[in-house]
């Protein structure tokens, strides 16, 4: 499996906060590497500390073959896309001009606009002016500019934070098909629902520190709590550990007709974050 990214040891100080931790993790060719934290947990900090917007404070961070060690360092770059909340659009301009003036600096040429655009679904919008769009559409622009040059790594920041849920299915739509075209995607998000369908592999941040990796099924085993509830006709919900004398009361529960449903306890990733870390996503 190829390493894309590699952070040993990683810590970072505003002052005298300690924003980063010794920060730990890899991630592999062709993840969806969901960085799951509260606000102010330091997700975005390790992000601008990736992309070479600033430099870490000790540590060792590879990107690709790349050990990064200055500030803006930009041998990579062409590598990498990138969508924060700093990535705003040319709100006079139409969603072709925008991406056009970014084909002009990513030296990329002008026939790739429509491929983006098909890919995130915008084709029919091309002559609209940003302005006049959507805070949903807006957002697929803005990922559409971040893919033109194809990069082969992207790192997105809550990619779909106050998005309603028929635009937050799009991104995600498109991201699926950009990560089975290649693309490796570092995605920080506070939502564990978006981490749970996009993700194979989650890392837990929370206070400047990793407190659990690994991917969404076997943290749900390993956080199961091993019941499940019935629901009974004459007494309501009932909750039955996944056992012998288990299996027998849910047995006693269907031949005898008072079983309404049946469904297993298992743990979101909301779940288990704050059972790991008594803190909350949110
Ligand atoms: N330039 C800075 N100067 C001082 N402190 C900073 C700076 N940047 C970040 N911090 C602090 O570092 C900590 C981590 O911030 P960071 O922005 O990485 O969190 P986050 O998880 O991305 O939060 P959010 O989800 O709200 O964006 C916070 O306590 C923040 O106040």
């Amino acid at each position: 499996m190829e390493t894309i990214i590699d952070v040993n040891g990683l810590m970072k100080s505003f002052g005298n906060k300690t924003a980063l931790k010794n920060i730990q993790f890899t991630i592999n060719k062709g993840d969806i590497f969901g960085f799951l934290g509260p606000s102010g947990s330091g997700k975005t900090t390790t992000v601008k500390i990736l992309t070479s917007q600033i430099l870490p404070t000790s540590g060792s961070v590879r990107v690709f073959d790349k050990v990064l060690n200055s500030a803006n360092d930009s041998k990579h770059m062409s590598r990498i896309g990138i969508l924060t909340d700093n990535s705003t659009l040319y709100e006079r301009l139409t969603i072709y001009d925008n991406l056009e003036l970014f084909c002009k600096l990513y030296d990329v040429p002008t026939r790739r606009i429509d491929e983006v655009l098909e890919a995130v679904n915008l084709s029919s919008e091309r002559k609209t002016v940003v302005k006049n769009l959507s805070k949903g559409m807006k957002q697929r622009v803005t990922l559409a500019r971040a893919i033109l040059h194809k990069p082969e790594l992207l790192f997105l920041d809550e990619p779909t934070s106050a998005l309603d849920p028929v635009n937050v299915r799009q991104i995600h739509e498109v991201l699926r098909n950009l990560n089975r075209e290649g693309t490796t995607i570092f995605l920080t998000t506070h939502d564990m629902e978006e981490a749970e369908t996009l993700c194979n592999r989650v890392a837990f941040i929370h206070d400047g520190k990793i407190s659990a990796l690994d991917t969404p099924e076997n943290l749900r085993l390993q956080y199961a709590n091993n019941t499940i509830t019935c629901l009974l006709k004459d007494q309501g919900k009932v909750i039955v550990q996944q056992d012998e004398e288990g299996a027998r009361r849910i047995h006693d529960y269907m031949t005898s007709g008072r079983l309404l449903s049946i469904h297993s306890n298992e743990p979101t990733l909301g779940d288990i974050f704050v059972q790991i870390t008594g803190g909350k996503l949110q």
